[in-house]
């Protein structure tokens, strides 16, 4: 943190939010760039999702998803919401991509409510594809946003234009980003990293569900592993399903018992209200197959850990 030529290092976690097709993907890799890792599954927290990390000298900015956000219309219920606004809190900026070649609309509004509702999070305004407006059009634009957060009461941090594809503006994104970290170590090396994001977030609506209802140290002991995830074979295109295969691992006997509850009715309990909020995140009927297994004081064997995704 305070390394000896005096200079401070800074990192921490951003997560760009917006709907569909607001240039999220495209920013993320512009700022990322090719020397870099993309895409990762090494969540922050149990919720979260590398998406790319930047690595600089004096800071690394490790950019995150937000599960959820992304599809407001097909939340189901406000478990999913809480988790989207865990996420949001959990991260240090959230930032809204708005393309400048759209009026901010219904869409644009809720996200930026959510945000506002999550009051330790930095928020930040990017004005995206500015290579599709003129100067005129992307002043009018930048207002509008301003008024966006004023009817919202979001305090913006920083409003940025930006276009990922010209590259203009990226470097300046990039920097302000990183101003807006706290100060702190790398956090991850560097090194190849896979992506499997969507099997972290059905694991974490599965943890979730099996916590409902527990209490005292039951919770830390649970972890679920998603072992396979994938679209059954032979199924008419317009009916697709989606096999997913999961361990919930318990670290003792009796913790066993308890989650599968009488002649199983609480397992029977977890498996459906995943499944729903399962479907509803990826918009896809699902088949959840769901096992309790043991594994003995998991959470003292570095082993069992990695193995379990922390
Ligand atoms: N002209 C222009 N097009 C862009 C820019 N950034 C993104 N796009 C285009 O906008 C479309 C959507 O971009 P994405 O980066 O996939 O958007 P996203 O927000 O990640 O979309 P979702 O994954 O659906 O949430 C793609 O066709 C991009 O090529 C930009 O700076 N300028």
């Amino acid at each position: 943190m305070t390394p000896q030529d005096g200079h401070s290092h800074k990192s921490g976690f951003v997560s760009f939010v917006g709907r569909p097709n607001a240039g999220k993907s495209t920013l993320t890799n512009a700022l990322v760039g090719t020397k870099v890792v993309i895409t990762s599954d090494k969540p922050q927290t149990t919720r979260t999702v590398v998406r790319g990390i930047v690595h600089r000298e004096d800071a690394q900015l490790i950019l995150v998803d937000t599960p959820g956000l992304h599809r407001p219309r097909t939340l189901l219920g406000e478990r999913l919401n809480d988790l989207v606004k865990t996420t949001l809190g959990e991260v240090d900026v959230v930032a809204v991509c708005l393309p400048a070649n759209e009026k901010p609309g219904p869409g644009d509004r809720f996200i930026v409510n959510e945000m506002a509702k999550v009051k330790r999070t930095t928020k930040v305004a990017i004005a995206t594809k500015t290579d599709l407006v003129t100067s005129e059009q992307l002043g009018e634009h930048l207002l509008a946003i301003q008024r966006l957060g004023e009817e919202t009461g979001t305090e913006w941090a920083e409003i940025v234009p930006v276009s990922a594809k010209s590259g203009d503006q990226v470097a300046l994104l990039q920097d302000l980003l990183v101003g807006l970290l706290p100060e702190g170590p790398q956090l991850y090396p560097d090194g190849d990293l896979s992506d499997a994001p969507e099997e972290i977030l059905v694991a974490e609506l599965i943890r979730e569900a099996a916590l409902e209802g527990l209490r005292d140290e039951l919770p830390h002991s649970i972890a679920v592993v998603v072992e396979e995830m994938g679209l059954r074979e032979d199924r008419p295109e317009d009916k697709p399903l989606l096999d997913i295969h999961a361990n919930l691992y318990v670290e003792r006997d009796s913790q066993k018992g308890i989650i599968i509850g009488p002649k199983g009715s609480r397992l029977k309990t977890i498996g459906t209200t995943s499944r729903k909020q399962i479907e509803a995140l990826l918009g896809t009927p699902v088949y959840l197959d769901l096992h309790v297994k043991i594994a003995k004081d998991w959470q003292r064997d570095p082993r069992q850990l990695r193995k379990l995704g922390f």
